[in-house]
């Protein structure tokens, strides 16, 4: 089915279910509807139908639901052919086909990440964490501007942090934008417990010479306020005792600086490791950076963090503003805040869990400090998970002299080394919005730079899938002096893993053992020699032979590859 004929079928099934009372499965049809569109590259219509269907299927099945999560992934990318097989494939025009009635939002499309932030700010408010309280508020309130009681929360803050002017100014500014009565006697309340303490420390400051004065200026401003908390409908006992309260001096100096590290992200975490191997501060254009604060050799451990959580590798592909929500539902307080503060190149234009973990996942992981670490596609460090410790490594690929930036790279194995400039552009600068520099990317250097890499992807590209023998060899040798002479000295490791399998295939025990000494090395010197990887390729060089390392040992003729070697200076 497909066409104009089997969207006006479509429309009229739904109109004819609707007025006989049925009020399901319309969801399903318009599925249909959006991929005839997405056929015939009518996108708007696609998009049309696209919404329709999310929209009924999470009234009907649950926002969280596998058949809504794919409706609403349809709805993000009409023109993947992962969600529209049929993408493009026929002639255009269907917009003029739709249904003749709207479907109004559901109350669970509420944004999750809103509700998550607030609900810590009250919790982290409950525990007398005044500082992470208020940050939350904080973003919470620029984030949606004209919601008063963010304001109302901010100033009960500002009271419990002693900061007087700020707690009256954010209750002026509840006042302004809260409607209902009982907000406003809060905000009142609050603004007069905030005046009372901050003319107590005029007071003292020049209590001595004019007392008298500001005694009347007390009793004016406080009336007044006391006066419209009571009138809406403030108790009036609290009133009479607040009236009556005298409060110690104003201290400017609470909590000011905490917060102040907080926020600029210099606080360093409790398993940050070696915390003198590198500090984070600003660069000159790309935000905040990692530099080496000593000198650093290949294989130092510059990194071990834990996750902040990780998404395993089958939920990755359901991930929805719902499901990220309760990730970060289960973080602490002051951990969610941390997360916020990481950057965020997608703003607001999509929700803003999403658009923190899409701009810092590193692998499966979101990572406080490792987030910090800029992009190379010559880096001279590399991150990896080490399952055992459930933790984050990043250590050197490269000696690296102290006061230098330490470089990751975002893109992995052959989408970095086998890949020219222009081709890892489009994926650093859609996915992470920046135009990469490094020494690979810069003017100075891509052109030999792209000279190298793309060779290594027709080497690649011109071999049979079922790799092995002499040619197989001999690309990988090509491959690892390209990427040398490119300054690339990650993933080296892996391609001698392939090749010690190739020879012990053509049982050439010698090579094979060549190669797997050059892999376990490298390997250790990029992942640590407790990784599993590398324990594995240790295992592999001990028992070359043994099937359960080299499954294909001895399978095919026996072949001398003993003329195949790397360079000596490699
Ligand atoms: C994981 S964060 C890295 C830390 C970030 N600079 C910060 O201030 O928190 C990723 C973002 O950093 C910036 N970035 C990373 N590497 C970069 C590079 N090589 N050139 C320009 N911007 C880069 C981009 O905005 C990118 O989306």
């Amino acid at each position: 089915m497909g066409g104009r004929k089997a969207l006006l079928a479509i429309v009229r099934t739904i109109v004819l279910m609707k007025e006989d009372g049925y009020f399901a499965d319309a969801g399903e049809r318009a599925v249909d509807a959006a991929a005839i569109c997405a056929g015939h590259s009518d996108w708007e219509s696609c998009e049309y139908w696209a919404k329709f269907a999310y929209e009924n299927r999470v009234a009907e099945l649950g926002d969280d639901h596998p058949l809504a999560i794919c409706a609403l992934q349809t709805l993000e990318n009409p023109r993947n052919r992962k969600y529209h097989p049929q993408a493009s494939f026929k002639s255009r025009g269907l917009s003029s086909v739709t249904i003749p009635f709207t479907v109004t939002k559901t109350p669970s499309m509420t944004d999750p990440a809103l509700e998550v932030i607030k609900k810590k700010a009250d919790e982290a408010f409950n525990k007398n964490n005044y500082v992470v309280a208020l940050s939350l508020y904080t973003f919470l309130s620029n984030i949606d501007p004209d919601n008063g009681i963010y304001h109302l929360n901010m100033s009960l803050t500002h009271l419990r942090l002693q900061r007087w002017a700020d707690a009256s100014s954010e209750a002026t500014k509840a006042l302004e934008l809260c409607k209902l009565t009982v907000h406003k006697a809060k905000a009142y309340f609050r603004r007069c417990q905030a005046k009372r303490e901050l003319l107590d420390e005029l007071g003292a400051l020049d209590g001595l010479k004019i007392p008298l004065f500001n005694q009347a200026i007390r009793a004016n401003s406080l009336n007044i306020d006391l006066e419209h908390f009571v009138s809406s409908g403030g108790d009036f006992g609290t009133a009479l005792a607040e009236a009556s309260r005298l409060r110690r001096a104003y201290d400017p100096t609470s909590s000011v600086g905490e917060l102040a590290d907080l926020l600029s992200g210099k606080l360093h975490f409790a398993d940050s490791g070696s915390k003198l191997a590198y500090e984070i501060r600003p660069t000159k254009d790309r935000g905040l950076g990692a530099f080496a604060m000593k000198p650093l050799r290949r294989g130092d451990f510059i990194l071990e963090e834990t996750p902040i959580f990780r998404i395993d590798s089958a939920e990755s592909d359901y991930i929805t503003s719902r499901s990220l929500a309760a990730k970060f539902d289960q973080l602490s307080p002051t951990d969610l805040f941390r997360c916020l503060s990481l950057s965020n190149v997608w703003h607001s234009e999509i929700d803003v869990f999403e658009g923190i973990y899409n701009t810092n996942v590193f692998g499966q992981s979101l990572l406080l400090e490792v987030s910090r670490f800029n992009h190379s596609c010559s880096p001279n460090a590399r991150y990896t998970y080490h399952e055992p410790s459930k933790k984050e490594r990043i250590i050197a690929l490269t000696d690296i002299a102290e006061g230098e930036e330490i470089s990751i790279s975002y893109l992995q194995s052959r989408d970095v080394y086998a890949r020219p400039c222009s081709e890892r552009q489009q994926v650093l600068s859609s996915r992470y919005r920046f135009c990469c520099q490094c020494t690979a990317c810069d003017d100075a250097n891509f052109e030999k730079s792209d000279r190298r890499r793309r060779e290594i992807q027709k080497i690649w590209e011109s071999l049979p899938t079922a790799m092995g023998g002499r040619k197989a060899l001999l690309a990988i040798v090509r491959t690892i002096v390209l990427m040398e002479e490119d300054g690339y000295f990650a993933d080296a490791g892996e391609l001698a893993v392939d090749a010690a399998a190739i020879c012990a295939g053509h049982s050439d025990w010698e090579s094979c053992e060549y190669w797997a000494k050059f892999a376990y090395e490298n390997r250790v010197a990029e992942l640590g020699d407790d990784h599993p990887l590398a324990i594995c390729a240790l295992r592999t060089l001990e028992n070359p032979r043994n099937r359960k390392y080299h499954p294909q040992a001895s399978m095919v003729p026996r072949k001398s590859f003993k003329d195949i070697r790397l360079p000596q200076s490699l």
